[in-house]
């Protein structure tokens, strides 16, 4: 995107939000730079910044994805062509994707991270991989007392851990404004830290971090291999635990299996709630699909979109929900564009490079030949008749992970199991739900499977 096509959209957002909020809010952005999804703007205050995002973000996704740019986040910051550039020993906080609506702001007196007001609950489309989570997170998100602190969410890229993380900052500032929420990511814990270390400040930025009552940390395994942040965020853990406030983690494996991180700090980081979001299956992918579409619907009037197209992406696109998203944001600019209903046809057009990219998918084959190779036993015997204990239960493991991993039923599965039934499939798969949640051995060997299946 140019600076021109920015200042035409901008016009275009006059019509949108009003020529007074225009003046005041939109006119003083200053494009910057869009790269991977992610467009970023100047801003001449913090405040201007989180200002826009909340009152019109939507409104200039939704005049970017118009003007054909599939655009997935907005930054707002004073950043590089402010004064504000950070001297080389500083890391930069990255601002990809991933952690781009988390920004913390440098003149930020709190670290309370801007909320994507896109992240909220009743956005966040509820199926059986997230069910957990979601009950989790929405119990801390009601206040109370919990048995449980921290919360530990975990899963693969793309799945809603920093969503859900949005949603319980969102509730609690709606219905607890007074408690101070802070939401960061693990890398900006760590720009934080080296920064107060270089400006001798190390006093204000542990007032700061163990003032809060609800410390919310994204992307922990982050954290690997930086030893002295590490012990930092150790001991700000403890002493929040200490005082009662509660803490939610974020990471893309579990607390076990974090590379480089000590165990000691991975055991007080598993000793509370550890939840896992599963890969969407079929059916959570058609209702993301299906409510992000009502979504578009409305701001795109008189699209129309035919019978097959969501199941067709449902089947078709990873399990990677902002995979998803792109895909229909791009769809639906493009239909908007063309002024065409969106088909089956124009989807698989509109999206070859996506689908291209999304064809790989787990089998039922794949996951029995790595479960059997984990437990190293022959896959006929795994598959065959014998109920030996040692064959059994890498069985279940690997009914338990096709159900999981691939959209496939419990007859479809049966099948491919030398032809067992559908409720001995459903046992199993009980089965190692139960022994996860009480065997760790199991859930260790779950996660490494999930891994290694998922790269
Ligand atoms: N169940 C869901 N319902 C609606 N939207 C979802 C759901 N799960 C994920 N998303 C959307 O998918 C995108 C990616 O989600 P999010 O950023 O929360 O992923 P993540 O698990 O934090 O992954 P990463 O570690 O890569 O950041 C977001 O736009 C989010 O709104």
């Amino acid at each position: 995107m140019t600076n021109e096509i920015w200042a035409q959209v901008s016009e275009e957002l006059k019509q949108a939000v009003g020529a007074n909020n225009h003046t005041t809010w939109i006119a003083p952005l200053r494009f910057e730079a869009l790269v991977d999804g992610v467009a970023r703007f100047h801003v001449p205050t913090t405040f201007h910044g989180n200002y826009v995002l909340q009152n019109f973000g939507d409104q200039i996704l939704t005049q970017l994805a118009r003007a054909g740019f599939a655009v997935q986040r907005l930054i707002f910051a004073q950043s590089a062509s402010a004064a504000a550039a950070p001297r080389p020993a500083a890391p930069q906080p990255k601002t990809d994707a991933a952690s781009a609506h988390l920004a913390l702001e440098d003149d930020d007196a709190t670290p309370s991270a801007t909320l994507d007001p896109r992240f909220t609950f009743d956005r966040f489309v509820v199926g059986k991989p997230n069910e957990m989570a979601h009950a989790a997170a929405r119990r801390i998100a009601e206040g109370g007392s919990l048995g449980f602190n921290p919360l530990f969410l975990y899963g693969g890229v793309g799945l809603g851990k920093t969503h859900l993380m949005h949603a319980i900052g969102h509730e609690l500032r709606a219905s607890q404004p007074h408690l101070k929420v802070v939401l960061t990511s693990a890398e900006q814990f760590m720009y934080r830290f080296i920064t107060a270390l270089r400006d001798k400040r190390m006093m204000d930025f542990k007032q700061l971090f163990r003032s809060v009552d609800v410390l919310m940390v994204d992307d922990i395994q982050f954290l690997g291999g930086k030893d002295s942040t590490q012990e930092e965020f150790f001991h700000t853990f403890n002493a929040l635990i200490d005082a009662g406030k509660r803490i939610i983690i974020s990471a893309d494996r579990a607390p076990g299996a974090m590379k480089d991180v000590e165990e000691r700090i991975t055991s007080r980081m598993g000793s509370g709630l550890v939840v896992d979001l599963f890969p969407t299956d079929f059916e959570l992918r058609v209702g993301i699909l299906q409510a992000k579409a009502d979504y578009y619907r409305a701001q795109y009037p008189g699209i129309v979109v035919q019978p097959g197209v969501y199941e067709f992406l449902a089947h078709r696109i990873s399990n990677n929900v902002r995979v998803l998203e792109g895909a229909l944001t791009r769809l639906f600019a493009f239909a908007s564009l063309v002024g065409r209903e969106i088909s089956l046809e124009m989807t698989q057009d509109c999206l070859a490079d996506i689908l291209r990219a999304s064809d790989r998918k787990i089998t039922v084959e794949e996951i029995q030949r790595r479960v059997s190779e984990h437990y190293n036993i022959r896959l006929s015997d795994m598959i065959g008749p014998k109920r030996l204990r040692s064959y059994a239960r890498p069985r279940q493991v690997a009914m338990y992970l096709s159900k999981k991993l691939t959209s496939r039923s419990l007859p479809e599965i049966g099948r491919r199991f030398g032809g067992r039934d559908h409720t001995t499939v459903m046992h199993g798969v009980r089965k190692i739900e139960e022994l996860k949640a009480t065997d760790s051995q199991i859930a260790d060997d779950l996660e490494l499977l999930r891994r290694a299946l998922e790269e």
